[in-house]
Parts: C-alpha cells; structure tokens; sequence
C-alpha cells in the first residue's frame, strides 16, 4: 500500500466559489500537461467552476515565481482576484549544476511569494533525478507506477483556499 501522498482530506471542500490561477512552465511539455489535467481535474471534482481556473504558462521554472507574481497582481487589477495559485514546474537533472540551483532558488521564492502575495502558493514543483521519475509522479510511467500529483496539489489548493478565507464562501 502506498504510504505518500495527501491521505484522506480532514472534510469535504466546496471549491465553487473559489478563483484559482495555475500558471505552468513550457519545459518537459508533457509531463507538464498530465500535471496540469490532474490539477484541474480535482479541483473541478471539488466543486471549483471550469470557469474560474485561469492557466497562464512561462519558458521554464525559473521563471515560476516572477510569472506567478505577475499573474496574481494582474488577476487583481482587473477586479477578478484569485484565492490560491499553482505554479507547476518540473525539473529534472541534467550534467551540470543547473538543476541545483533552479530547483534550490524557484523553491525558496516559491515559499516568501505567499507573503508578498498573501495568498497560499501550492507547491507545484518536481524536482526529479531522472526523467523516469518524473513521468511516474505525473502517473504516466508505462507501469503507472505512481498517482498523478497535480491531483494532490489540486486538493491542496481548494482546501487551503477555503480553510483560511471564510469571506470565500460567502461571495454570491
Ligand atoms: N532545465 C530545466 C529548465 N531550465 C530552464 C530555466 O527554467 C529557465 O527557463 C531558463 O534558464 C531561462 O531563464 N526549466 C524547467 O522548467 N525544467 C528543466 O528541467
Ligand atoms: C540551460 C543550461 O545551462 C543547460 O546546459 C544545463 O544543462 P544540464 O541540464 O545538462 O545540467
């Protein structure tokens, strides 16, 4: 039995009137795609309206978190504020130490952008060894030997969106 991932969620989220932004990097493109379906997928099974999921895309990770600023701010100006974002990146280890200091860097800045936000940043990074692995955790391995963790971070959205925002679900 697989140990890892979410586990049951503590109660039933209504994500229907919940804004989401996901905003996806271009690299290791279909990886990237399996993520973001699996991300929409739960959120949509939550209750959240197709509508309401903005997806913006950026060229790699490294470019997650200024893109993911941007794209809250403007979701701001024009009078349609999201509650949660998903920046959705995957990384996987080249031959030099490129991977180290994107992965390191896009984390760190992943993390302090809820504060400049203040809005909850799910974590929508892989960070793999090889490309092996990052195709499992998509759940696109030819043994589909792992779930899809767009899925887990889907849940993680619509749960933090509403657990810490009461005024979320009182919108009309
Ligand atoms: N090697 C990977 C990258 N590299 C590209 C950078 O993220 C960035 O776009 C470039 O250096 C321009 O600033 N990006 C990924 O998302 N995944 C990788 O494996
Ligand atoms: C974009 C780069 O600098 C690239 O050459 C990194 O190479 P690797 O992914 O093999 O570490």
């Amino acid at each position: 039995m697989a140990v890892k991932g979410l586990g049951k969620v503590d109660k039933q989220y209504d994500g229907s009137k919940l804004r989401v932004g996901i905003i996806h990097a271009r690299w290791n493109r279909e990886i990237i795609d399996a993520l973001v379906k699996g991300a929409i997928d739960r959120m949509l099974s939550m209750g959240v309206k197709e509508e309401n999921i903005v997806v913006e895309t950026v060229p790699g990770s490294f470019e997650l978190p200024w893109g993911c600023r941007r794209f809250v701010e403007i979701s701001h100006q024009e009078g349609r504020p999201f509650d949660v974002v998903i920046p959705i990146g995957v990384l996987i280890k080249g031959s030099t130490m490129h991977f180290e200091y994107i992965a390191d860097s896009t984390t760190k800045a992943l993390m302090s952008l809820q504060e400049k936000v203040g809005l909850p940043v799910i974590f929508g990074l892989l960070t793999c060894m090889t490309e092996e692995q990052a195709l499992a955790r998509a759940g696109i391995d030819e043994g589909h030997t792992m779930h899809n963790h767009g899925e887990d971070w889907g849940a993680a959205a619509v749960e933090m969106a509403v657990k810490f925002n009461p005024d979320a679900q009182k919108r009309s």
